[in-house]
């Protein structure tokens, strides 16, 4: 049988990514249950560097050269509304622009694992 396309196939590869991630950072910067949070932050970077994460997780020939979970969002104080906004924005975006549910699905199981370390960064230490 064929293999299985991948997430990163499905997500449009590494310029769909870009576009999805610049949907995202949009979608995000419309949510005033988690915009306050990119204030002042250098939105360039970011959506280089997720679009690079988000590639690798999907699978694709990327390589993340950003700072690991915990480090990235140590100065950022986020809940577990805030991640659930997020991804709620994330899916929202996938959606519109017609990722398959299964894809959709693997991405997110994915990135589920990283709510211990994004929610928990500010708060290291006392982990
Ligand atoms: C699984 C979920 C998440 C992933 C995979 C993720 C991924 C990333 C990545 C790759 C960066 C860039 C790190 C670097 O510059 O080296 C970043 C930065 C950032 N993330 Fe997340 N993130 C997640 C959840 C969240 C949530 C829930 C929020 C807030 C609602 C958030 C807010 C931020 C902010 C504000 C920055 C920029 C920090 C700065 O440059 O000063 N992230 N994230």
């Amino acid at each position: 049988s064929a293999p299985q396309r991948s997430v990163y196939d499905d997500l449009g590869g590494q310029a769909g990514i870009e576009q999805l991630v610049e949907d995202l950072l949009v979608r995000v910067s419309d949510d005033p249950r988690i915009a306050p949070l990119f204030i002042g932050v250098d939105i360039v970077n970011l959506h280089s560097r997720l679009s690079e994460h988000l590639c690798a997780e999907a699978g694709g020939p990327c390589v993340y050269a950003g700072k690991n979970m915990v480090d990235a969002h140590a100065h950022v104080d986020i809940n577990a509304a805030h991640f659930n906004a997020l991804v709620e924005n994330l899916v929202e975006t996938m959606e519109a622009r017609g990722v398959p549910r299964s894809a959709q699905n693997r991405l997110l199981a994915r990135l589920a694992p990283m709510q211990r370390d994004v929610v928990g960064a500010s708060r290291a230490g006392g982990r």
